[in-house]
């Protein structure tokens, strides 16, 4: 009987239990051959065949280059070795093939195949393969004189069309099944049928390194070839390359073993000796590694990620994979939406390895883009629909909750998650290590999604899979547009004239709105807040400012009617009025615009403010709504002009705490800025490649030019003069152009300035809203009356903060220092800061309980207070290896002395502009549905203020200063 021939049984998976059953052994096995016929997979590894003279545990390593004689098995190690033969008897085994080949490495596996094409020949290929495949076909085609064509392998109707127009001429389909790097699935038995009805030469290919033979053999299941990348999980351990060819056909593997003899390709001894060994381990490795990665899976899609994996419910084609496929492999990705944010979480893992290939008992993560997909070109890999922030995390055999808590960590630090503070249930990880065991021991899936329950993914408020798909889409979308644009194709379908800003004249109030609103009708756009680390109060005396963005964001949507009218809705502080334009007192208004490109003025005109002040004279608002007000007017007025009465109705909403010293009134402004400079067509908004993208809370791009942000921002400035008098203008630079910059005003002959902190580094903080209110202006007032009571007092408090911000300017714009050192180094400032703060007289006891709280032992942190002080916010300098669960005890006792804490990242993405949108929005709103869909503006004044965000990006495409 030969070896070969029997058939292995499937172990793991959903396919076939893990388990092996006594009473599925055969009743009365007749003969030792007979048993090892029925022998499972994990055995079949464990137990080579040696046929070694002296009986060797271990197969030898026949190191050596010639055998001597003239008839003997063996004369040349290039033409065949005994270490060889018995790695390749071993690989037929587990292939349930008749043949087995191994190579030096995968790619040349390929090589050796791709050698049986000729020029004029068809070779078919997926759209998501691996890039080094890709290269190998693109020289295939270039040098080779073949015609590939690349299409989505599981579109049946696409591959039959194709094989439809080829027909005998293709020679060769290539197959990835799940694929490399999106783990898309391949139907491999139709496929293997249609090619071989349309062309009974062709050879069906398929690179199986993603599932190795244990979860997978396609030879089974119609493919005549096979390929493995055995530096993967046939070897498992990272220390050998090598490729597998498995065939089962005879003329297919003499023709492959010609090739392998005449190119020299066959694997050294000792190579197939660390082979063979790492074979024996093969099952039990990918049974660890394929149940991590289903925890991982699942914890990333519960946080709202869009996650690539067969083994998730939500995988399309998860029904295909398993008839095909004993289990989901150990490979899984998903995107972030944002390229800076991929970047963050894939540096600051420290467990999963920053490598290419997969396979190894260390976990690996990378960004695919850069690394094994680098050789496919950006417009490429954007025509295919590739994410440029996609991460790939390739599962090892670690203990599963320290993979967890590294890449948690990362997550966090990153900016891409936040803890919640919403939940009431106890945490999935209790303070003491035990309960936690026992979840984890007792139900794994269980500790999983209630691990990530305790987080939410940041800007997505807990969303489920299908949103981020959503977010998936639409940043590739506009990526490909981009290419598009680039390559001198017309825009994207439906979506010419959208780039301009230019709205039409459909009224977009009206409820009964049935097609899905577009940017022609809506603009939206949001800014976030900030938090000051370092200067404030010392920054109206002319010392530097640091100020840097926070994720939490105001919203305004603007729509244009046709009924003259003005309306204003921004219930956060209680303002909601609507007038006939031709009422506005445009009679004694004489502001306008600096230039022809419409600048804003630096200066308020005081006649036209005197004019919309008195025209809001007992308007029965509140203070804050009142000044509000007058901005709106005063910068709708100044930028419409006369000649421009356009109606318009505009609404804001607030994420962000309203006054609580985080800039909320800055957000706002930018928000009229950009949104009423959108309505009179002076803010153009294109989605750019050229830049990074933007490291934005949600998906989006950079795509607002340094020009146009610095138009935004000045006349965020001139709102801001409307209600603050005389701000510093800091707050608004932050909300226009996010990130972190230094500060400093123009005094007494000394010139100002503001300068980006290019080298920021993502920082958690926690900002604790103490909820006492206060006033900015009496505060500035006090510490001006101070430092006139005592000059060489100021003087001295003056420098000392000046100092302070010198120093933390130097740490953080430093490109080589250890971050523990750039946190020590904070952290030390932040405390001085605020006791010059204190002395200045502009803390206050809630201030200062806060401080007692966060410095207290274990957490020993450092905080101060941010903005005027006098309560409004406390931040406090959250180090990166504070475990989660003192954090969590922290701002729960924070939550217990009736504070609010909010966990956040500094220095993310600045104002934001919706640039299009063709879907309805409000996919939870009531009643809306695939044929009801809610009208943007309903939508946006209807949906809770702590889902903004995620409702922003459902709405479609953003661009980003
Ligand atoms: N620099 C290499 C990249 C190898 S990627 C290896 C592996 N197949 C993976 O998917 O990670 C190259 O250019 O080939």
């Amino acid at each position: 009987m030969n070896d070969n021939d029997y058939s292995t049984p499937p172990t793991p998976g959903v396919a076939s239990p893990l388990g092996t059953s006594i009473a599925s052994l055969p009743s009365k096995p007749s003969s030792v051959e007979d048993r090892r016929k029925n022998w499972r997979f994990g055995t079949i590894c464990a137990t080579t065949e040696s046929k070694d003279q002296y009986g060797a545990s271990s197969v030898p390593i026949y190191q050596t280059a010639t055998f001597k004689g003239l008839n003997g098995e063996y004369d040349y190690t290039r033409s065949g070795n005994p270490t060889r033969t018995a790695l390749e008897t071993q690989l037929a085994r587990l292939y349930t093939c008749s043949r087995a080949f191994a190579v030096s490495t995968g790619m040349t596996a390929l090589d050796i195949i791709l050698r049986l094409i000729q020029p004029g020949d068809v070779v078919l290929a997926g759209t998501d393969i691996y890039g080094g495949t890709d290269r190998l076909l693109t020289f295939l085609k270039t040098q080779g004189g073949a015609e590939v064509r690349h299409l989505d392998l599981d579109v049946r109707d696409d591959l039959e069309a194709v094989l439809q127009d080829v027909g005998k001429r293709c020679k060769m389909v290539l197959v990835e099944s799940p694929t490399n790097p999106l783990l898309k699935i391949a139907d491999l038995r139709m496929i293997s049928s249609l090619v071989h009805a349309a062309s009974p030469e062709a050879l069906v290919v398929v690179d199986n390194t993603m599932m190795s033979p244990y979860l997978q053999r396609p030879l089974n299941l119609g493919a005549d070839i096979v390929y493995d990348s055995g530096t993967k999980y046939l070897s498992g351990h990272h220390d050998v390359m090598a490729g597998i060819i498995a065939v089962e056909r005879d003329e297919v593997a003499k023709r492959v073993a010609f090739l392998i003899n005449s190119t020299g390709t066959g694997l050294a001894p000792q190579d197939c000796f660390l082979l063979l060994r790492g074979l024996k381990t093969l099952s039990i490795r990918m049974d660890r590694q394929c149940a991590t990665a289903h925890l991982v899976a699942l914890y990333l899609n519960t946080l709202g990620f869009h996650v690539n994996f067969p083994g998730l419910a939500t995988h399309p084609d998860r029904d295909v994979h398993y008839g095909q496929a004993d289990g989901a492999g150990a490979v899984l990705s998903f995107t972030t939406g944002d390229v800076g944010a991929s970047e963050r979480i894939v540096g600051g893992t420290r467990l999963w390895g920053i490598s290419v290939s997969f396979g190894c008992v260390n976990s690996l993560i990378s960004m695919p883009c850069v690394m094994s997909h680098a050789s496919i070109s950006a417009e490429k890999r954007a025509e295919r629909g590739l994410p440029e922030n996609l991460i790939r995390l390739c599962v090892g055999i670690e203990d599963p909750r320290d993979l967890i808590d590294d890449l948690e960590h990362s997550l966090l630090e990153s900016g891409a998650i936040y803890q919640r503070f919403d939940i009431d249930s106890e945490p999935a990880t209790p303070t003491t290590a035990e309960p936690t065991r026992d979840i984890y021991v007792a139900d794994p899936e269980r500790w999983i999604v209630e691990r990530a329950g305790r987080f939410a993914r940041s800007g997505m408020q807990g969303k489920g899979h299908q949103l981020a798909e959503d977010e998936q889409k639409s940043g590739v979308g506009a990526l490909v547009d981009n290419v598009k644009t680039k390559l001198g194709f017309s825009g994207p379908e439906g979506k010419e004239g959208q780039t301009t800003g230019a709205v039409s004249t459909n009224d977009s109030n009206s409820a009964s709105s049935s097609s899905a609103t577009t940017a022609d009708q809506d603009i939206l756009v949001s800014a976030p807040g900030k938090v000051i680390l370092f200067g404030e109060h010392a920054v109206v005396h002319g010392v530097t400012a640091i100020a840097a963005s926070i994720n939490l964001r105001c919203f305004a949507h603007l729509s244009r009617r046709p009924d003259h009218k003005l309306s204003l809705d921004l219930p956060d502080i209680g303002l909601v009025r609507e007038w006939d334009i031709d009422v506005l007192p445009w009679g004694s208004f004489t502001a306008q615009p600096t230039d022809k490109e419409g600048k804003a003025p630096a200066e308020l005109d005081p006649a036209s403010f005197a004019a919309v002040e008195k025209f809001l004279t007992d308007d029965g608002l509140g203070s804050t709504a009142h000044a509000a007000a007058l901005a709106i007017i005063y910068v709708y007025m100044t930028i419409g002009n006369k000649q421009e009465r356009r109606g318009a109705s505009y609404c804001a909403r607030s994420a962000l705490p309203i006054g609580a010293g985080l800039g909320s009134s800055a957000s706002y402004a930018s928000c009229i800025s950009a949104a009423f400079l959108r309505l009179f067509d002076r803010l153009e908004v294109q989605p750019t490649s050229d830049g990074p993208e933007a490291d934005a809370p949600y998906s989006g791009h950079r795509g607002i030019p340094a020009s146009q942000a610095d138009l935004i921002n000045g006349w965020a400035f001139l709102a801001e003069k409307v209600i603050h008098g005389n701000p510093s203008g800091i707050d608004n630079a932050v909300a226009v152009k996010g990130g972190a910059l230094s500060f400093s005003r123009a005094m007494n002959g000394k010139p100002g300035g503001m300068t980006g902190l290019r080298g920021f580094k993502s920082i958690r903080f926690l900002l604790t809203d103490t909820k006492v209110p206060r006033s900015t202006k009496e505060l500035v007032a006090g510490v001006a009356s101070k430092m006139q009571a005592d000059p060489a007092d100021g003087k001295r408090v003056m420098t000392a903060i000046q100092d302070i911000a010198d120093r933390a300017t130097g740490l953080l714009t430093s490109a080589d220092l250890p971050r523990k050192q750039l946190i020590s180094g904070l952290s030390s400032l932040i405390d001085e800061n605020h006791d010059h703060l204190s002395h200045l007289g502009v803390s206050h006891p809630a201030l200062e309980l806060i401080r007692a709280r966060t410095g207290a032992s274990p957490h020993n942190l450092s905080t101060k207070l941010t903005g005027a002080g006098g309560g409004g916010c406390a931040v406090t300098l959250i180090p990166d290896e504070m475990p989660e669960a003192q954090l969590q005890d922290l701002i729960q006792s924070l939550l217990d002395d009736g504070f609010q804490p909010y966990l956040t990242a500094v220095g993310g993405a600045g104002l934001g502009v919706l640039h299009s949108s063709s879907r309805a929005v409000d996919v939870d709103a009531p009643g809306a549905g695939e044929h009801n869909h809610i009208p943007i503006r309903k939508a946006f004044q209807e949906v809770d203020a702590a889902r903004l965000e995620v409702w922003a990006e459902k709405t479609g495409d953003w661009v980003f200063t």
